[in-house]
């Protein structure tokens, strides 16, 4: 399914499963908690994966929220998506948060929190200049293209 080489993968923690796709065709891997942990609505934690990676240059590793959880519990991922650089060799980690306005969230161990997906990147240089070339945006941008529907506030 890819031309790449399967991606060489250690498990630092042996409790926890080597991360695979729920079905064939799936763009991500779960990724699994290591701790139980309990998340205070609104608040965040950094929760280790038990997994180290090493991807291939031109590569990236995006960590992604579950959608499940983010729509029944309110679990997300402050810096969504994560970026695990190729050339990173350290346990992966997780920076979970509770968007829930109420309710904890209580997380066990090999708890599924997150999901891994890999894709190719261009590695650009960038070279300074002191024009940019013109284009039909220009510098619009942040609602410049037009109104929302329901939102009332001018200009948006
Ligand atoms: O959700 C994440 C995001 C990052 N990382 C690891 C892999 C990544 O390669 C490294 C650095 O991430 P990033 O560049 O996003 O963080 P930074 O704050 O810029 O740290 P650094 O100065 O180390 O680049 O931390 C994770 O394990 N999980
Ligand atoms: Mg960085």
């Amino acid at each position: 399914m890819t031309d790449l080489p399967a991606v060489p993968l250690r498990r630092l923690d042996p409790g926890i499963p080597v991360p695979r796709r729920a079905h064939a065709g799936d763009a991500g891997v779960d990724l699994c908690t290591t701790s139980d942990v309990t998340i205070e609505p609104g608040r965040r934690v950094l929760v280790g994966t038990g997994i180290a990676v090493a991807l291939p240059i031109g590569t990236v590793g995006l960590i992604h929220p579950r959608s499940g959880l983010a729509a029944k519990f309110g679990l997300s991922v402050v810096n969504t998506p994560g970026t695990v650089d190729a050339g990173y060799r350290g346990e992966i980690k997780v920076c979970l948060i509770n968007h829930d306005p109420e309710q904890p969230i209580e997380l066990r161990r090999g708890d599924r929190i997150a999901q891994l997906v890999v894709q190719k990147v261009e590695l650009v240089d960038f070279v300074e200049v002191d024009e940019l070339d013109d284009t039909t945006r220009g510098a619009g941008g942040y609602g410049s293209s037009g109104g929302h529907a329901g939102l009332v506030k001018e200009g948006l």
